[in-house]
């Protein structure tokens, strides 16, 4: 590939010292019974211009430490990082991407959110996919691209704002021998453009091994490598370990440190320091006096004491000390500094409207293209809505059906809640991923983000409901009156909103298995309170009472009974002798609602929508920022 000129920009080292990562041991969900250290102490380099591989064998914590160097998790990491992160990106190992978007719609998303100036958008995106050879999959939709395919457009799009240090997750997994190559070869051509390029790998066939400018290989969270590929050899000969001819050295030194359970990893790890230390060999020849090494961090990081935390505003930032007060004092003053740049550089040059703006096109467009999903879910609501008003065909204006009328509002509730719960709980899982790397890749901020998320799903919630509300209510024969009718849709898509929002608030903090299993969990409840006391309403304690308002399933319901049986409506027809409740008062005042302001009841829903949407905005930055 081509050196770019336009893309070319001068680029920075990654430099890290005892850096500890652990995470903490738990018995069960609640019961934490000890603290797991996966990175223990590792100090090392990764220098601008070169691509470097964390190796090791699996489990040896090659994935943590790429997390924690870049900044990509923060939780359970300590130690000092040199590292700028606005110059920074990450690409995931399972090129998680905004679906149903096509390669050039995905690029133009990302310039449109990440460049100021989109005068020559057209020209970098073409020049940009030319270079990684990806123009004749232009109008491709993500999810219909090959792996390699994949890992190329996840690159691409990250060099729409020409970051200088990338970090890849496992690049090479899943792609087959050849793809591989071309995929580390690019990564190569990258680097040599002036990018600090760091990936992990598994361990790399001998031809990929040689592509590395340098290696760094883990076993147990411990350094037992570091230096150029070349110097492997030289390296293990100097710890009397002679690696076999026509043996691979990759294949021989992951082979080494997995073996005996890791016997040989205190010993190898001595001698590079815990990866202060760095090898290089002069020649290729495999001779014991041509390794040389030297001291891996340039920088004079603050010297703190082992297992310290770092405040996080500091993370990112380097400082020099003598190890002297002053020394200390004046690294304290650099590191403010340091912080205080972050502070302008994070002042985005796209504002927080365009952002949302921007994101509001993209959601909207991929609303509009799940074809598939939306005939289903408007099928879905048609079909609820003609089963509804079939069970309660004509019955709304009889008097002598008071259960009905009751399992008439309790029903379209729970179909409501059901429906609006339980789509986020299985879809937003994934869509959490996307939106981590992307807001850690600096694309947008969260804030506009969660905003555009809320109002473009807000169309099709009106819609789905309007269809289910409308049958349901023409076919159950409630009075003729336009704005009753509004009244009832208007309870339906605040409870709609409510349910939406949970199910969102779960979908954003569990995974698909354990979210289908939480949101049954805490609605199963919130439906019990529903339906808890109706015949004997007036006799419901205080407490149960205040406890009922926190069921927006509850609320919903009462809702739904004031807006069917509210406003002074007629009285309701009679075919028997004698029906109790043909006057609707009588009804509500069963129900010990008679007093109960519907404007109350739409006010406690909205309580319970902004409760859990912001639970999911909490949640959500949790996620993406830790
Ligand atoms: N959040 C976590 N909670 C508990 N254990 C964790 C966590 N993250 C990592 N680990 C454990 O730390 C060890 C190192 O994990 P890591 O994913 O970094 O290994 P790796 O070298 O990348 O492995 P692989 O090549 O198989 O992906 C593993 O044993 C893993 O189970």
């Amino acid at each position: 590939m081509e050196p770019t000129k336009n893309l070319m920009k001068q680029s920075k080292d990654v430099e890290f010292q005892d850096l500890y990562y652990s995470v903490k041991e738990r018995k069960n969900f609640f019961r934490v019974t000890g603290q797991r250290n996966i990175l223990t102490g590792l100090s090392g380099s990764f220098r601008n211009g070169q691509l470097s591989a964390i190796m090791g064998p699996s489990g040896a914590g090659k994935s943590s430490l790429l997390n924690a160097i870049s900044g990509f998790r923060t939780n359970g990491v300590n130690g000092s990082i040199k590292m700028n992160r606005r110059d920074a990106c990450y690409i995931t190992q399972d090129d998680h991407h905004q679906t149903l978007l096509t390669v050039e719609e995905l690029m133009n998303l990302s310039c449109d959110l990440k460049l100021k100036d989109r005068q020559n958008k057209s020209q970098l995106v073409t020049e940009i996919l030319d270079n990684l050879n990806l123009s004749h999959r232009r109008n491709v939709t993500a999810e219909k691209l090959s792996g390699g395919e994949r890992k190329r457009l996840s690159i691409a799009l990250e060099l729409v704002d020409n970051p200088n240090i990338f970090f890849l997750d496992e690049p090479t997994s899943g792609l087959d021998e050849v793809t591989a190559a071309q995929c580390i070869r690019l990564l190569s051509a990258l680097a040599k453009e002036g990018r600090t390029i760091v990936c992990t790998i598994h361990q790399p066939s001998a031809t990929i091994f040689n592509y590395f400018d340098s290696i760094y290989v883990l076993a147990k969270g411990q350094c037992v490598y570091q230096g150029s590929p070349r110097a492997t050899i030289p390296f293990l000969h100097l710890a009397n370990l002679d690696c076999p001819r026509h043996y691979s050295p990759s294949d021989y030194i992951i082979e080494l440190v997995d073996a005996d359970e890791g016997r040989l990893v205190p010993m190898l790890s001595e001698l590079t320091d815990n990866g202060k230390l760095i090898y290089t060999a002069k020649q290729l020849d495999i001779v014991e006096s041509q390794l040389e090494f030297h001291q891996a961090i340039t920088t004079m990081f603050v010297e703190q004491p082992k297992r310290q935390i770092l405040p996080p505003f500091f993370t990112g930032s380097a400082a020099s000390t003598d190890g002297t007060l002053m020394g200390g004092a004046s690294a304290f003053l650099e590191q403010m500094k340091a912080f205080s740049r972050r502070l302008y550089y994070d002042r985005r040059d796209i504002s927080s409207w365009q952002q949302f703006l921007v994101l509001m096109r993209v959601m909207m467009l991929r609303i509009l293209r799940a074809r598939l999903a939306l005939t289903i879910q408007l099928f879905h609501h048609t079909l609820c809505g003609l089963f509804f008003g079939l069970i309660f065909f004509q019955l709304g204006n009889q008097g002598a059906r008071m259960f009905d009328h009751l399992k008439f509002c309790i029903g379209a509730v729970l179909m409501i809640v059901y429906t609006q719960v339980m789509v986020p709980i299985l879809s937003y899982p994934a869509d959490v991923k996307v939106v981590k790397k992307e807001t850690f890749n600096r694309w947008y901020t969260l804030t506009p983000y969660y905003l555009a998320l809320t109002f473009s799903r807000l169309p099709l919630q009106i819609i789905l409901n309007i269809t289910f509300m409308a049958v349901t209510y023409w076919m159950s024969g409630l009075p003729d009156q336009w704005w009753r009718f509004c009244i009832f849709v208007a309870v339906g898509l605040m409870i709609s909103l409510v349910a939406e929002g949970m199910g969102l608030a779960i979908g954003a903090t569990f995974s698909i298995t354990n979210g289908s299993v939480v949101g049954p969990m805490i609605i199963a409840p919130l439906m019990g309170l529903a339906v808890y006391g109706f015949d004997f309403a007036p006799q419901i304690s205080t407490g149960m009472n205040l406890l009922m308002k926190f069921s927006y399933v509850r609320v919903g319901v009462v809702a739904m009974v004031l807006a069917v049986f509210g406003f002074q409506r007629e009285e309701l027809d009679c075919d028997e002798i004698y029906c109790h409740f043909s006057d609707p008062r009588v009804l509500l005042k069963f129900l010990d609602v008679e007093k109960v302001s519907i404007l109350h009841q739409f006010g406690l829903l909205a309580m319970l929508m902004f409760f859990f949407r912001i639970l999911m905005y909490i949640s959500l930055r949790k996620r993406c920022y830790t």
